[in-house]
């Protein structure tokens, strides 16, 4: 199994490196690419790692080498947000980013699975499909928003919150990746009541989450170690469920004939072509259904964002 990172000297990519270096089965391959001098050396780096998973890296203009025979793709190449800044703002340089490494994964690898980690994540999904569409390698099912980040951080504050063993709780959250589309289903959390309030309180500091590390950063970047690890979890789904494991769900962002948008995030079970089966995300209480619904204005137009960037 070959898994390429692109941006991968930055701080999502180098946590997210050592993760897959330690968790990748044996035998797989680990290409990291990213435009910084430094990358070849942050996979010499890791190399002195002993697991047996190889490692490769490649810096410059092209990051054509790191993709060929990948089987799966995570993109974080991009600049973060810093304070007073929202996702969307990043758009005017992320765009541009995320158009170009398409491009070479339809040329290099059309068959990959690509997981995209890039902000704004609504909107970055929609660049992907579109160029993927114009190479006309488009398949829906191997195109992936990666929003596990919304679901760790739901299992941990709903643990902290409930004094539970966070290994035991699971939170689907559906919509997208920013402020109000970023809905968190607690609703369907087992074994747990919560008021109103809480239900009120807990929504808001999910969405919120991202936010509260670029402030608690200062200036210094947004959530790198929480996504590294979240991306981690991901990227070795997409794996297990190559290989041909059963029943590997998880939330994303896909393409995936949802009524309320052309890309949602909801559970999707992951097999060897990407997504196997999107699945229905069941209930939803009142307060889920307003927030989904209040949603999907912001949602459609941050689509409609990337639609137009790339025709
Ligand atoms: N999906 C999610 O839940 C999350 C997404 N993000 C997003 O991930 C992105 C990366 O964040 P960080 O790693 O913290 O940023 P960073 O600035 O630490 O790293 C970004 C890396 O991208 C590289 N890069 C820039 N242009 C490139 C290109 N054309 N080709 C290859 N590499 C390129 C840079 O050299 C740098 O090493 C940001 O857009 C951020 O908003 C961050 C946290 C969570
Ligand atoms: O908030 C940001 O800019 C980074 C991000 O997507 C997150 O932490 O969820």
């Amino acid at each position: 199994m070959k898994v390429a990172v692109l941006g991968a000297a930055g701080g999502i990519g180098q946590a997210l490196a050592l993760l897959l270096k330690t968790q990748l089965p044996a035998g797989s391959t680990l290409s990291l690419y990213d435009i910084a001098p430094v990358t070849p050396g942050v996979a010499v780096d890791l190399s002195h790692i002993p697991t047996a998973v190889d490692v490769k890296g490649f810096a410059g203009e092209d990051p054509t080498p790191a993709l060929e025979g990948a089987d799966v793709v995570l993109i974080s190449a991009g600049v973060a947000r810093k304070p007073g800044m929202d996702r969307s703002d990043l758009f005017n340089i992320n765009a541009g980013i995320v158009r170009n490494l398409v491009e070479k994964c339809a040329t290099t690898c059309p068959k990959a699975l690509i997981g995209i980690i890039t902000n704004p994540v609504n909107t970055t999904v929609a660049i992907a499909a579109e160029v993927l569409k114009k190479a006309g390698v488009y398949d829906k099912n191997r195109l992936f928003g990666v929003t596990t980040l919304d679901v760790i951080r739901s299992e941990t504050f709903v643990a902290e919150a409930k004094g539970l063993n966070v290994a035991d709780v699971k939170v689907p959250v559906i919509g997208g990746h920013s402020g109000v589309t970023i809905l968190p289903l607690l609703s369907q959390v087992e074994g747990v009541n919560f008021t109103e309030a809480e239900v009120a309180a807990l929504t808001t500091r999910i969405q919120n989450a991202g936010t509260e590390v670029v402030e608690a950063k200062a200036g210094g970047g947004s959530a790198t170690l929480s996504m590294g690890q979240a991306a981690c979890r991901f990227g070795l789904s997409l794996v297990r469920g190559l290989q041909g494991e059963a029943n590997v769900v998880e939330c994303a962002y896909v393409d995936g004939g949802s009524e309320h948008a052309e890309f949602f995030a909801q559970p999707v079970v992951l097999g060897k072509n990407g997504v196997e089966e999107v699945l229905a995300y069941g209930e939803v209480s009142a307060f889920e259904a307003n927030a989904r619904d209040a949603m999907l204005d912001t949602l459609q137009a941050d689509i409609q964002l990337g639609i137009d960037f790339v025709k």
